[in-house]
């Protein structure tokens, strides 16, 4: 930074007048940094001050100088902490070394690193994370982001760092970044479904009728000249391609299915255990299952090999993921390589729950959670008989969950489509839900997924949530377009989009 010279010129400056086309300029250059005029304020008045009132310093550079002594007045009041969070394992030294790495990062965009500070820390379980207070520019840049401005008590924010989210459980590690400073997720990650308490999810071999799988085949069941019984439910065919992707013609069948679901068949129950869920003395009428494309994977009781071309979702996640951290949205996803067309990523993994336990855990936490993160196992009760309660089941990946609880919703052209997979168990009362890529996805884009949210729908077992998601198709734009609309007309329209226990 440029040392300041004394002008000639002495007067005392007036406080910073907004309506003065250059305090208004100062003020949105230092709002661009995220820093509110009451901060920049002073600041200003101190320069003008010590300049004579005159603007050229001051303005150089982008105003530099003003940026750099904003930074400088909350070091002098001691006032600039940040947290970091780092891998346990690391412990104090490491974070001091990544102490610095965020100073030396940040000194580019602030040219100045001021403080290296390491000052104590916490455990946060759950995790593995240990928390160490830092501070750098850019942490000073963000947290000027309260809308309070006062500095003095809320002078927190989280930049958080961890390797491997899965602790090890999953072949690859995962990485999770924050940049901007929010919280950090509290949940335990489970690579594979886990039942909470009264889900009935038998996995037996005696549940296998012989015909139901393929005894006979070894090695991999893809290059045999015949299909084998695994392929019966999908049609004779295998859906995987032997580099291990979705095949266009079933990929394609599932997109139009999800993009037109009102064009395929609905299974409608005679006694729906989501309204049972909802109501058990008094049930409304089922509002109608779509009957989805399933996959049946080979499993123990087949002849072929770990390496058979029909195993994917079984072999868990081998694309290298990142949880990272969003202004609007909260966590979400990212590949760090590019995907092609029909690739497995993750499947959803959470605890099996009944839609009773859900329903029940529902009234008690979600007027307080702002993300949810349930998923109705529907797909199939048509193949059924009437289910039990036990058996009407759901993921619920709120406490415990895999990387897939972080995949944010996109409406209608998101880059990944759920599919149900069948893996241990014939009864499509449980399944695994598996995504995959409807195109090819570049590194470092945003996984998203259709959560088939009616926005209108107050009971849907997503907590309805404000839209972000920057499609040109949001149904959730339009809702609001339409609201508007009604509005313009004089018309009350029925308030949607506020949480209510499904
Ligand atoms: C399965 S979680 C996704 C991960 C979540 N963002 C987080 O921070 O943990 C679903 C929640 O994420 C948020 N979310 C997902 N997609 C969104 C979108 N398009 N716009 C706004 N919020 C979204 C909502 O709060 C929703 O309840």
């Amino acid at each position: 930074m440029a040392s300041p010279q004394r002008s000639s010129k002495t007067s005392e400056p007036r406080a910073p007048n907004p309506n003065d086309p250059k305090i208004s300029k100062a003020f949105s250059a230092m709002e661009c940094l995220g820093i509110s005029r009451e901060v920049v304020k002073p600041v200003l008045k101190n320069l003008l001050k010590l300049y004579g009132g005159s603007w050229e310093l001051i303005e150089e550079d982008n105003y530099r100088t003003l940026a750099d002594a904003i930074f400088e007045s909350f070091d002098d009041k001691k006032k600039s902490k940040a947290v970091m969070v780092v891998e346990s394992e690391d412990q104090a030294s490491s974070a001091r070394e990544n102490g610095n790495k965020v100073k030396e990062s940040n000194s580019d965009s602030n040219r100045k690193a001021h403080n290296s500070n390491v000052e104590g820390s916490s455990v946060d379980t759950r995790l593995g994370a240990q928390r160490v207070s830092s501070s750098s520019g850019i942490q000073r840049k963000r947290h000027q982001n309260n809308e309070s401005g006062d500095h003095s008590a809320t002078d927190k924010r989280l930049i958080h760092k961890i390797n491997d989210i899965t602790r090890g459980t999953e072949r690859l590690k995962i990485s999770l970044i924050d940049e901007i400073g929010i919280d950090l997720p509290k949940f335990g990650y489970i690579p594979e479904n886990t039942s909470y308490q009264d889900a009935y999810v038998p996995f037996t071999l005696a549940r296998i009728a012989d015909e139901n799988c393929c005894l006979k085949c070894n090695g991999d069941c893809l290059s045999s000249r015949v299909p084998c019984a695994c392929s019966r439910e999908t049609g004779g065919e295998f859906a995987y391609t032997s580099q291990g992707l979705l095949k266009d013609e079933f990929l394609g069948a599932c997109i139009s299915m999800y993009r037109e679901p009102l064009n395929h068949h609905h299974f409608y129950c005679q006694d729906c255990p989501l309204e049972r869920a909802k109501n058990v003395q008094n049930p409304e009428p089922c509002k109608g299952h779509l009957v989805r494309k399933f996959i049946k994977e080979c499993w123990r009781k087949c002849g072929c090999s770990m390496e058979c071309g029909n195993r994917v979702v079984q072999r868990g996640i081998t694309c290298k993921l990142q949880v990272f951290a969003m202004e609007d949205k909260g966590w979400g996803l990212r590949t760090l390589e590019n995907l092609p067309k029909g690739s497995f990523v993750c499947e959803y993994v959470g605890e099996i729950l009944t839609n009773m336990e859900l329903y029940e855990r529902n009234k008690k936490t979600r007027i307080n959670e702002r993300h949810t993160y349930p998923v109705s196992l529907d797909s199939d009760w048509g193949s059924e008989q009437i289910l039990k309660d036990e058996e009407a089941l759901c993921l619920d990946a709120t406490n415990y969950g895999n990387v897939a609880r972080f995949i944010n919703h996109r409406c209608f052209d998101s880059n990944l489509i759920e599919i149900p997979v069948e893996v241990e168990t014939p009864d499509h009362h449980y399944y695994h839900i598996a995504f995959f890529t409807k195109r090819n996805v570049n590194a470092y884009e945003e996984l998203t997924w259709d959560y088939q949210i009616d926005f209108e729908d107050d009971g849907h077992p997503i907590k309805a949530f404000k839209c972000q998601c920057g499609s040109s198709y949001c149904r959730d734009v339009r809702r609001e377009a339409v609201g508007t609309k009604v509005k313009e007309l004089g018309v009350k329209r029925r308030k949607s989009g506020t949480s209510r226990v499904n």
